[in-house]
């Protein structure tokens, strides 16, 4: 079947771009980021633009009507890069031509891509193009890619409120880091009474993990892990920069006993992962599947790492991950960002862009839910999407 026109789309508030938050929500309130050393740029992410690009939206139509969708995050740019670029390779294309068009997306971007928004927008496209072989084949993402490995998958969540998600029936909760290096000390204690009292909350087996979002330097993440070890934190996320693979790999070698090191949730390709494994800078990794260069290069990072004795828990993205953990062995749980602005209790991660976006009920998802053709989902009518270039 062949492909007859691919669209691209933007939309503002929530959706993929869950940054982009209108109302007070915990995802905007004073995370330690690589700004925070600006004084002015410390309390809201929102103030120094992470919520500048919006959500992208690819539509990709087949010669029969048949329409393939997928979102990530990207908005304007994405979708010029989508319309002016990468169209171009899909139209008048096979449905199946999967390997093809993405090696061609990726190498005549090479020269302004590699990472970024770029691999966002191809990203979008290769999500798009699954969801239309599974409807043009009548069957779920999951099972075109070997299929479940288990009928119910677990969670953790992300968000201000771990004791919360415990009593939702999470197996964990990640609190996002608050102080960082700029905050001395004083930000160094507060950090560990805020792991201390959440561990008085949750008592001693509920997983504990610290998101730092790429805001410490090595000798701060070693204080912080080995202050933290003794509240028995399970792992320490994206400690630093994602091009620092040395300061991984030191970070690794100095973190104590038991605790992980994971990463890897900006960052893309086959190729980045690579560097993360030759330099053994971590024991998880994270792609986000909207960011890394979809599922056809998500398979390849995975097979990858499993050479390399690591498991795959990818970063958010909802249905786009949900159907890739159930299929992998060394992805035994997957992540549930807490979109409430409170985080207490649990809304599709992509709100209000997706209609019938799966939810974890009671911390679990079970198979079943995923099987319906594509990933699952449909664009929500009510969301008002622009298309600010055509090609
Ligand atoms: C909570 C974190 O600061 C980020 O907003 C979130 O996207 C993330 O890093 C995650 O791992 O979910
Ligand atoms: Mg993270």
């Amino acid at each position: 079947m062949q492909i007859k026109e691919v669209r691209a789309f933007v939309v503002r508030g929530g959706g993929a771009d869950y940054h982009d938050q209108t109302e007070a929500h915990w995802i905007d309130d004073h995370i330690c980021t690589p700004m925070s050393k600006y004084e002015e740029y410390k309390k809201s992410r929102k103030s120094f633009g992470i919520n500048v690009l919006g959500t992208l939206v690819v539509e990709i139509e087949a010669v029969d009507g048949t329409v393939g969708f997928a979102v990530t995050t990207g908005g304007e740019i994405g979708a010029f890069i989508v319309e002016k670029h990468l169209a171009r390779f899909l139209e008048g294309a096979d449905v199946t031509d999967i390997e093809k068009i993405w090696d061609q997306m990726f190498n005549s971007t090479l020269y302004y891509g590699r990472k970024g928004v770029v691999l966002n927008a191809i990203s979008g496209v290769d999500l798009a193009l699954w969801d239309l072989l599974g409807k043009v084949r009548n069957e779920p993402v999951h099972k075109m890619i070997g299929g479940a490995v288990r009928d119910e998958l677990k969670f953790y969540a992300t968000g201000a409120r771990p004791d919360l998600a415990k009593e939702m029936g999470f197996i964990g909760g990640k609190l996002p880091l608050q102080w960082g290096p700029a905050d001395g000390e004083e930000g160094l204690k507060k950090n560990i009474e805020t792991l201390a009292n959440m561990r008085s909350k949750v008592g001693d087996d509920f997983w504990l993990m610290f998101d730092c979002w790429m805001s410490l330097d090595l000798n701060y993440s070693i204080k912080l892990a080995k202050a933290a070890s003794e509240y028995g934190l399970k792992w320490i996320e994206e400690a630093l920069p994602p091009d620092d693979y040395w300061g991984y790999a030191e970070l690794r070698e100095n973190i104590p006993k038991g605790m992980m090191v994971t990463t890897g949730e900006h960052e893309a390709t086959r190729w980045g992962f690579r560097m993360l494994f030759d330099k053994n800078c971590c024991d998880l990794i994270q792609p986000d599947v909207g960011w890394c260069g979809g599922l056809t290069e998500l398979l390849k990072i995975s097979a990858l790492a499993d050479a390399h004795n690591k498991l795959v828990v990818p970063h958010g993205s909802s249905v786009y991950s949900y159907h890739f953990v159930f299929t992998r062995q060394n992805s035994p749980f997957a992540e549930f960002l807490m979109m409430a602005p409170n985080a207490d209790k649990v809304v599709p991660m992509f709100n209000p862009l997706l209609l019938d976006e799966p939810i974890p009920v009671n911390g679990r998802m079970h198979i079943s839910v995923l099987d319906k053709p594509g990933f699952g989902v449909r664009l929500n009518p009510a969301c008002e999407l622009s298309r600010p270039y055509t090609h």
